[in-house]
């Protein structure tokens, strides 16, 4: 059985929703799964997972959120390389452009994505609640 990790910061619970979808699609794929917010999770527990989620909301100008999810992911980055993981997040007024520049990061650091990475335009619809549980599955 795969051991995963949803690990998300959420300000108004849009990104949370999501890592709930997230977990209850690897769930259902089998998956043993820890749902996590971001101060709750650290590079030194990387090892522990096969796989992991990571869900932020764009913050900033098109940025991760910072005081909390930017420097946790930051610290994850050295663990990255040949780690298997997905993104997913929620935005607003944006294209997306933070969701392209974090892949590339990631991308850059080795990790393996699993599938595409699923975004949300404020609360989750019926398309995206889908889009997160496959990507939870993806994972498996
Ligand atoms: C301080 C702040 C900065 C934001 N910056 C962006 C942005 O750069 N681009 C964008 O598309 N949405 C931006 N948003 C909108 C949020 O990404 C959006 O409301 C999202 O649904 C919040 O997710 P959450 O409920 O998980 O916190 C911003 C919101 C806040 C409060």
């Amino acid at each position: 059985m795969s051991k995963i990790a949803v690990v998300y910061w959420s300000g108004t619970g849009n990104t949370e929703a999501m890592a709930n979808e997230v977990a209850e699609g690897a769930k259902a794929a089998g998956a043993e799964v820890d749902v996590l917010t971001a101060s709750e999770f650290g590079a030194d527990k990387m090892d522990a997972y096969d796989a992991v989620a990571f869900g932020c909301p764009a913050m900033g100008a098109e940025e991760l959120e910072d005081s909390e999810f930017e420097p946790m992911f930051s610290d994850c980055e050295g663990k990255l390389g040949g780690k298997k993981i997905a993104l997913f997040g929620s935005y607003g007024w944006g294209d997306g452009e933070w969701m392209r520049t974090w892949e590339e990061t990631c991308k850059g650091d080795g990790a393996v994505l699993a599938c595409e990475s699923v975004l949300a335009n404020e609360a989750p619809d019926d398309d995206a609640v889908a889009a997160c549980q496959a990507l939870g599955k993806a994972l498996c």
